[in-house]
């Protein structure tokens, strides 16, 4: 028998304009999974981790997290939940005039921590998790994009989190630097035993760091099984999304901000 799932995502409706993003997606993710959530670009991926920490309420459809449905929340309600939450942002999002050490503490600073020493041990120990000892004093604006990524993970780990949110976490970075991302991912849900939803195009990365998968297409869930049963289908729909094809269909797919006052 399964275990309750630690999110359980139930018939999720949203709009944007008069767009349908989310169109009933449904997904349970357990406790000490990695998740990651295929699909194309403007999908409704990134759309549909906002509603996990709740920055966006749907149409419909229920989130419930640790038992409670939080879509009912209101911002007060969500603080513990959302403290409960790393969120690794696909820009990284770190404060561009704050130096490493700051933007990691940041969160503890936030929430209140006034104790310099307690600060000080917590940020030198998510240093330590993403192997930036050292650089602590440097502006992220002389960091690299995978040293970056490794900031904003640090933040987001500051207080163990129960779930991490991974947006894209190795977009834009170069095989190697992917791969160590890829290990980071894996060892922080062993050493943290935390449970990750990462999102992504990267197959390989799929590959390293799944427990499960799931591919989300018109705004539903179209796939949700083991790698081995990813790769087991003949489903012409995954097929082409993990061979990496593209269709007519998205040759001639509208583009994302057409310019219509020209
Ligand atoms: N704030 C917003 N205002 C208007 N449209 C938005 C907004 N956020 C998202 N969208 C639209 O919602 C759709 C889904 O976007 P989303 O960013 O979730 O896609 P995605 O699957 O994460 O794509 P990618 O893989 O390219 O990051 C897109 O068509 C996007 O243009």
């Amino acid at each position: 028998m399964n275990p309750e799932p630690l999110i359980s995502v139930r018939d999720l409706h949203q709009k944007i304009g008069r767009q349908e993003i989310l169109r009933g997606f449904s997904l349970d993710i357990f406790k000490g999974e990695t998740l990651v959530l295929l699909g194309k670009s403007g999908g409704g991926k990134s759309v549909f981790l906002r509603h996990l920490i709740g920055l966006m309420k749907p149409i419909s459809g229920q989130i419930v997290f640790e038992g409670d449905d939080i879509t009912k929340y209101n911002e007060r309600e969500l603080e513990p939940v959302r403290r409960k939450i790393g969120m690794l942002f696909q820009d990284g999002a770190l404060f561009d005039s704050m130096t490493v050490y700051e933007n990691v503490a940041f969160p503890l600073r936030e929430r209140g921590e006034r104790n310099e020493k307690v600060i000080r041990d917590k940020v030198h120990d998510a240093l330590g998790m993403v192997n930036l000892h050292g650089h602590d004093q440097k502006m992220p604006v002389n960091l690299s994009g995978g040293m970056r990524k490794r900031v904003a993970l640090a933040r987001a780990i500051i207080s163990p989190p129960h779930v991490i949110l991974y947006d894209e976490p190795t977009a834009g970075l170069d095989p190697i630097v992917s791969d160590s991302i890829n290990r980071l991912i894996r060892r922080l849900q062993k050493q943290l035993a935390v449970t990750s939803i990462v999102v992504t195009h990267d197959m390989i990365s799929c590959d390293h760091i799944a427990d499960r998968v799931a591919l989300l297409n018109e705004g539903k869930r179209y796939f949700h099984g083991t790698l081995q049963e990813l790769h087991g289908t003949q489903d012409p729909v995954i097929r082409n999304f993990v061979d990496g094809k593209s269709t007519d269909d998205d040759d001639f797919a509208p583009l994302d901000s057409p310019n219509e006052d020209n």
